[in-house]
C-alpha cells in the first residue's frame, strides 16, 4: 500500500541529459530518490529527461494516427475485433462504448521493431503471440512509422536506465536486471479517450495491461471515468498524458489524487512486477482516469487544449495518452531479489493468465 499523499513527487533527471553520463553522486543521489518515490507513492513525474521527443511530438503521433478514417484503422484491429485480422496481441483496438462505457477508450499498440519469436511453442497458444511483429497502415497514410519506433526505442532506453537506477538501489549491480530485457516484450500505447457526457455505467470490465483486482465502484461516487482503477502488470509506465487532466493516483486512505498536465514531464508508475520484484519494497499504485467531459476541446499538438485543433476543423478531439508500458521478455523468469534461488515466474506465462481476464481477448 502506498502512503498518503496530495501530490506526486517530481524528479529531476537533467543528470542523464549530460552526454558524458551522470557523476557518481548524481547517480547515487538519483538512485535513491526514484527509491524513496517508489516505495511511497509508487508514482512520480519525470522532469528534464533524455528524450528528444517533445509533448507536440508525441502528440503529433497520436493524433496522427487516430486521425485515419475508421476502416483503416480497424483493418488494424487485433483478431478479437475482426477475425479475418491475424495480429492477435499487437494492433488497434476500437472504442467499445457497449461493453464498457466507463472504459472508453481507443489505442494502437505497438512492440519492438526488432520483436523476434519467442514462444517457446508456438502452436501451443496460436491465439495469443506475444512476439508477433507490428502491425502499420500504409505508409502514405501514416508518414511517422519511423517516428514511432524511434519513440519506442527511446522510451525503453530511458526504462532501462531507470531500471538499472533501481537495481541499485536495492543493493544490487547496475547490470542486475539485464538478463530480463532480453526479446523485451514492451508496449507503446497511443491511447484516445473520446469526448464522453454520458453517464458512466458500473462495469467490471477493464481493458488495460492491468491487475485483476479492479474494485467495484463507488455506490456514492458520481465520477465518469474513462479508464477503470487498476494497477499496471509489467516493471514500470512512462506515461505521456496531454493537458486535459484526468488521471488519479489512490493513496493508502483510499482517496484519489489528481495528477494533473504538468508541460515536458513525464509520469512514471511501478507495475505488479517490479513490486514483486522489489520484495515488495515498490508499490503498484492504482490509478484511474476520469472521463474527458463533453465539452472538452481538441488537443494541439504540442498538448495543450485549444479549440481549433491543429488543422483548424474544430474537430473535438478528447484526451490522448501515450503510455509506455517497460515489461521484460517472454521467457523471463521473474524473482524477488530477497529470493534469488527460489522458483520464479515465467512472465509470458504470468501475462496470459492476466490477459485472461482483458475484455478483449475474452
Ligand atoms: O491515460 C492515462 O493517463 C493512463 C492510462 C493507463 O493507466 C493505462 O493504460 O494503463
Ligand atoms: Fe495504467
Amino acid at each position: 500500500m502506498s502512503t498518503i499523499f496530495s501530490s506526486l513527487p517530481i524528479v529531476d533527471l537533467s543528470p542523464l541529459q549530460n552526454t558524458q553520463g551522470p557523476s557518481e553522486s548524481e547517480v547515487e543521489d538519483l538512485s535513491t530518490q526514484l527509491h524513496n518515490v517508489f516505495a511511497t507513492t509508487g508514482f512520480a513525474y519525470l522532469v528534464n529527461t533524455p528524450l528528444t521527443f517533445k509533448h507536440a511530438d508525441v502528440f503529433g503521433l497520436a493524433l496522427e494516427f487516430f486521425s485515419l478514417p475508421h476502416e483503416e484503422k480497424m483493418n488494424l484491429a487485433k483478431k478479437s475485433f475482426r477475425k479475418e485480422n491475424a495480429n492477435t496481441y499487437r494492433g488497434y483496438f476500437p472504442t467499445q462504448p457497449e461493453q464498457a462505457t466507463d472504459n472508453l477508450k481507443e489505442g494502437f499498440e505497438i512492440g519492438s521493431a526488432n520483436s523476434v519469436e519467442t514462444r517457446s511453442n508456438p502452436s501451443r497458444d496460436a491465439r495469443l503471440d506475444l512476439s508477433e511483429p507490428n502491425v502499420w497502415p500504409a505508409k502514405d497514410s501514416y508518414p511517422s512509422r519511423q517516428r514511432l519506433e524511434k519513440f519506442y526505442t527511446e522510451l525503453q532506453t530511458l526504462s532501462s536506465r531507470l531500471l538499472s537506477l533501481l537495481a541499485m538501489s536495492l543493493g544490487k549491480p547496475a547490470d542486475f536486471f539485464d538478463p530480463y530485457l532480453t526479446n523485451s516484450l514492451s508496449t507503446l500505447r497511443l491511447l484516445h479517450y473520446p469526448p464522453c457526457g454520458t453517464t458512466s455505467i458500473p462495469s467490471n470490465d477493464t481493458y488495460s495491461r492491468d491487475d485483476t483486482t479492479t474494485p467495484p465502484p463507488e455506490p456514492s461516487d458520481p465520477v465518469k471515468l474513462s479508464c477503470t482503477p487498476h494497477t499496471d502488470s509489467g516493471i514500470l509506465t512512462l506515461l505521456h498524458q496531454d493537458s486535459t487532466g484526468g488521471l488519479e493516483v489512490q493513496d493508502s486512505s483510499g482517496k484519489w489524487v489528481p495528477a494533473p498536465y504538468i508541460p515536458e514531464s513525464i509520469v512514471v508508475n511501478i507495475g505488479d512486477l517490479m513490486a514483486k520484484v522489489s520484495g515488495g519494497r515498490f508499490i503498484a499504485t492504482m490509478h484511474r482516469v476520469r472521463a474527458p467531459p463533453a465539452s472538452t476541446t481538441s488537443v494541439e499538438k504540442d498538448g495543450n487544449n485549444k479549440d481549433e485543433d491543429v488543422d483548424g476543423s474544430r474537430t473535438r478531439f478528447g484526451r490522448f495518452s501515450v503510455p509506455f508500458f517497460f515489461e521484460p521478455g517472454e521467457n523471463c523468469v521473474v524473482r524477488s531479489v530477497d529470493d534469488e534461488t527460489g522458483n520464479g515466474l515465467v512472465y509470458g506465462e504470468h501475462m496470459r493468465a492476466k490477459m485472461k481476464t482483458w475484455v478483449e481477448y475474452n
